[in-house]
C-alpha cells in the first residue's frame, strides 16, 4: 500500500506522515508527499518520495490523502481515478471532491493527532470498499483513534466539535488565567492555576465524559463555592456561548460546502 500525502508539511499532513512513519505503519519508501513550498532532504527523519505536485503524487500513490486548505482544493488539479481519496479538508463536499475521479472518504481529524490522540469521525462515500474502509482505519490509527458515520451531513458538526481541538479548552484557559492575573496574580501562577482546572479537569473526566452531567450535579449539591460558579457562569450565558460558537463553526463549514448561507 503507498500512501500519498498532499499537504505533508502542514499542522495534520505532517503530524500524520511522521506518525504512519514512526509506527511503522508505512515503511518510507512507501510514502509519497507533496507540500506547497518544495522537497526537503529530511521529512521526520526519513528519506521519502517528494512528488512535484497532486498529479504525479496521485500516479505514484494508491491511496491519497489530501490535507490542504480548502481554498486550495480547486488549484490541485487532482486527477485520482480507480484510487481511494481520503480528505481531511473541512467544507468540501463529496460533490466536489468526485471531481478527481477517486473513492471518496471524508475524515474529520483533530489537531491532537499529533500526540496520536485524535478522535477522528470518517464517512465514507458510495463504491468505497471495505478493503478500502480496512485501510482507512489503518491509516488513522496512526493519529488516535476513528470512527466510521453515517452521513456525510454529520461531517460539518464534526468540524465544529471534535475538529475545533484544544481550541475551547485553549480559551476558556485564557480567559481563566486572565481572571487571576487581573486580580494582581503573577501570569506564571496564574497559567498554573488555569492548567488545574483545565488539564487537570480535563484529565479527570477523560474516558468517561458522559459522566459530566453527574459530576456537575455533584458541584451543585454540594452547595458551596464552586456551585456559586457554575450558577454564575450559566446566567452569564456559558452554554449559549458554546452552542452559539458550534453553531457558527458548522454553519460556516456548511457554507464553505456551499449548502447554505454564512
Ligand atoms: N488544523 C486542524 O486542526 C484541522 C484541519 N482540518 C483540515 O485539514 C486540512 C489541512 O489543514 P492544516 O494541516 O491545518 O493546514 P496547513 O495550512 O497547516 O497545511 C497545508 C498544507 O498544504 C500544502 N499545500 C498548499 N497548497 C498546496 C498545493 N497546491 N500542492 C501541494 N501542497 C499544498 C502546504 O504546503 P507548505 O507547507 O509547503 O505551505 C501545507 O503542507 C484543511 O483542509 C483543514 O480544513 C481538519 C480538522 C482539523
Ligand atoms: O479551523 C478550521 O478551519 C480547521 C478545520 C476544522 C478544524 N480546524
Amino acid at each position: 500500500m503507498r500512501i500519498g500525502i498532499i499537504g505533508a508539511t502542514g499542522w495534520l499532513g505532517s503530524a500524520l506522515g511522521g506518525r504512519l512513519l514512526s509506527l511503522g505503519i508505512v515503511t518510507p519508501d512507501r510514502l509519497v508527499v507533496a507540500n506547497r513550498s518544495g522537497a526537503r532532504s529530511d521529512y521526520h527523519g526519513h528519506a521519502v518520495t517528494w512528488a512535484r505536485d497532486a498529479v504525479e503524487l496521485a500516479a505514484l500513490s494508491d491511496i491519497v490523502v489530501v490535507s490542504v486548505r480548502p481554498q486550495d482544493w480547486p488549484a490541485l488539479g487532482l486527477g485520482a481515478e480507480g484510487k481511494l481519496v481520503l480528505s481531511f479538508m473541512a467544507g468540501v463536499g463529496s460533490d466536489r471532491l468526485r471531481d478527481c475521479g477517486g473513492r471518496i472518504v471524508r475524515a474529520m481529524p483533530n489537531a491532537a493527532a499529533d500526540i496520536g490522540r485524535s478522535w477522528t469521525p470518517w464517512w465514507a462515500d458510495q463504491g468505497v470498499t471495505d478493503a478500502d474502509r480496512q485501510a482507512v482505519t489503518t491509516i488513522l490509527s496512526a493519529i488516535g483513534t476513528s470512527d466510521e458515520i453515517a452521513r456525510e451531513s454529520q461531517i460539518d458538526l464534526m468540524t465544529a466539535l471534535p475538529g475545533s481541538g484544544a481550541a475551547y479548552p485553549a480559551l476558556m484557559a485564557v480567559a481563566m488565567a486572565r481572571f487571576m492575573t487581573d486580580n494582581g496574580l503573577p501570569p506564571d501562577i496564574a497559567w498554573r492555576a488555569a492548567d488545574a482546572a483545565v488539564c487537570g479537569g480535563a484529565a479527570m473526566l477523560a474516558g468517561r465524559i458522559a459522566d459530566a452531567p453527574a459530576l456537575l450535579a455533584a458541584y451543585r449539591d454540594y452547595r458551596g463555592t464552586t456551585a456559586a460558579g457554575i450558577d454564575a457562569a450559566e446566567a452569564a450565558g456559558f452554554s449559549a456561548a458554546i452552542r452559539a460558537a458550534l453553531d457558527a463553526a458548522a454553519r460556516k463549514a456548511r457554507a464553505m460546502a456551499g449548502d447554505a448561507p454564512a
